[in-house]
């Protein structure tokens, strides 16, 4: 049986500012992220089992992203919890938002190599993580690919 990409795409808004940066993302400022996941594997070929013909299910993978990302950082505010702006992160919380205090720079880069270790944690066995998209902007995106890592 053939090996088979697929890919499931999704859509958050999240709010990040970089500390030290030289530009105007050190200010707090949002984006409308659309992350793409693709994952590998042979397509199941037993007609009896459920899901015949799926690499996996869009849905499972579709729980699985939601559940270690999207639904984690939509509507948050990502800080680096390295920086002094975890005193804003503190004051923003106890007013009641949410935010997230993570142990890196919330670049674009920085957060495939994050969501990248999320999402191989919950796959199957049978089933690679191929490839990462994350689209901060029309113009801009990081990625993440299985083979250079
Ligand atoms: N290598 C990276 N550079 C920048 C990142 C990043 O994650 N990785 N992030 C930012 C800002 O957070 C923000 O995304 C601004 O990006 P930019 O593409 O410069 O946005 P603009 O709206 O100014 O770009 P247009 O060219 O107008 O679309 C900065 N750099
Ligand atoms: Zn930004």
């Amino acid at each position: 049986m053939s090996t088979i990409r697929i890919t499931k795409q999704f859509n958050f808004e999240t709010g990040h500012a970089l500390y030290g940066y030289d530009g105007k993302c050190k200010n707090v400022h949002g984006h409308s992220y659309k992350l793409s996941v693709t994952v590998s594997g042979k397509p199941i070929s037993d007609n009896t089992n459920v899901k015949f013909g799926m690499v996996i299910d869009f849905s499972d993978l579709k729980k699985i992203v939601n559940e270690e990302i999207v639904d984690i950082f939509d509507h948050a505010t990502v800080f680096n919890k390295n920086t002094p702006h975890v005193e804003l992160a503190k004051e923003l919380m106890d007013r009641g938002h949410d935010v997230l205090l993570v142990d890196y720079q919330p670049t674009s880069e920085m957060m495939v190599i994050d969501f990248a270790k999320k999402i191989k944690k919950r796959l199957p066995n049978n089933i690679k993580l191929h490839s990462i998209k994350l689209q901060e902007t029309d113009s801009s995106f990081a990625e993440w690919f299985a083979k250079d890592n």
